[in-house]
């Protein structure tokens, strides 16, 4: 039998295949961990446009804007654009949603937004967005956002969000939604309530929408409905304006009695995301510099929907509609 040669097996040593968790040291606050090694990083076709961050991971056109407070009023065909954009972001996240299941990693997950992206001649906008390195945000259980695609396979009771963002015809589209995976999920009392609260909590307050509305009522809304379930509020990451920019004004915070700036007006396009938790609304990062986790290792739940400010009030752009009833339904 040939010996194995040495600098092959030295090689190998130095770069380990074999699952496990990159930051041994880190006090992580609940059961969940990093699998690595992430998977290479993924590629596009040239044929697909890609944002300005796409090459060097800073988004200079954003930053341009970064200390503006003024809030962009989309041009009709913007709208036409970024309502398209919606439509497909809605699709990639449903196929996503129905692939989650008990055993199946989320690096797997990743792969199938990124090439359902590339099937569609979309851009996957988290890739290299602040040189995060996969394509798609995949959090679960008491892992607030931001986790990164990796070798973990889901387990039966997991409640797990995955955030889908697009990058199409010039304009970028943001959704997510919280599943549960398997049947104990649906059967752990508190993480059903944590999940519709979160879910009731978006939905309430795309109701105050409409042209004059302050942006600061939306958290008061999320929080009261936060509070009576028993919910807390998580207060680092907020809904945000999205058009041809991933990120840009309004900030919308999901927490009550915030001072954010400015009113809806008609032709407005932004996101609302709760972000709730069991326990703690507090949160802290891993040490890969991305995912955010309760800091009591409670679990945390997240909805999100895009939303474009009628003449008369608002259109749910992400909304599952008739034609796209993909996705496992709660
Ligand atoms: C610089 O610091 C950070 C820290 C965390 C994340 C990122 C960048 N980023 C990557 C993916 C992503 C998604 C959203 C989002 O709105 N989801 O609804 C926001 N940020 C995102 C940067
Ligand atoms: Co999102
Ligand atoms: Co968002
Ligand atoms: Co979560």
């Amino acid at each position: 039998k040939k010996a194995w040669p040495t600098h092959k097996l030295i090689h190998k040593q130095l770069q380990p295949t074999t699952p496990h968790d990159p930051f041994p040291t880190f006090s992580y606050t609940g059961s969940v961990r990093p699998v690595y090694p992430l998977s290479p990083m993924r590629t596009l076709p040239d044929s697909i446009p890609r944002p300005d961050y796409a090459t060097d991971g800073i988004p200079h056109s954003e930053q341009r804007l970064f200390r503006a407070t003024n809030v962009h009023i989309n041009s009709a065909e913007e709208i036409a654009a970024i309502r398209e954009a919606c439509k497909l972001g809605r699709k990639v996240l449903d196929i996503a949603g129905a692939a989650l299941k008990p055993g199946v990693t989320s690096d797997s997950i990743d792969a199938l937004v990124h090439d359902t992206c590339i099937s569609i001649g979309a851009y996957p906008s988290p890739l290299n967005y602040y040189h995060f390195p996969k394509s798609v945000c995949v959090s679960v259980n008491e892992i607030i956002c931001h986790g990164i695609p990796d070798q973990r396979k889901f387990v039966d009771g997991d409640i797990v969000n995955i955030d889908v963002s697009i990058y199409y015809k010039g304009v970028h589209a943001d959704l997510n939604e919280t599943y549960y995976v398997g049947d104990s999920a649906l059967a752990d009392a508190d993480s059903v309530r944590l999940v519709e609260t979160t879910r009731e909590s978006l939905d309430k307050a795309i109701e105050i929408v409409k042209p004059g509305m302050p942006f600061r009522n939306i958290g008061d809304v999320i929080e009261r409905h936060a509070t009576a379930n028993g919910c807390s509020v998580i207060r680092t990451y907020c809904g945000h304006g999205t058009n041809r920019l991933f990120h840009c004004p309004p900030n919308i915070p999901h927490y009550a009695k915030n001072k954010t700036p400015g009113v809806a007006k008609p032709g407005m396009t932004f996101t609302i995301e709760p972000m709730l938790a069991l326990g703690t609304w507090k949160d802290k990062t891993w040490p890969d510099n991305w995912t955010s986790a309760t800091t009591d290792g409670k679990r945390s739940a997240q909805f999100e929907h895009m939303l474009l400010v009628t003449e008369t009030g608002v259109e749910v752009l992400t909304a599952r509609t008739a034609n796209s009833p993909g996705g496992p339904i709660p």
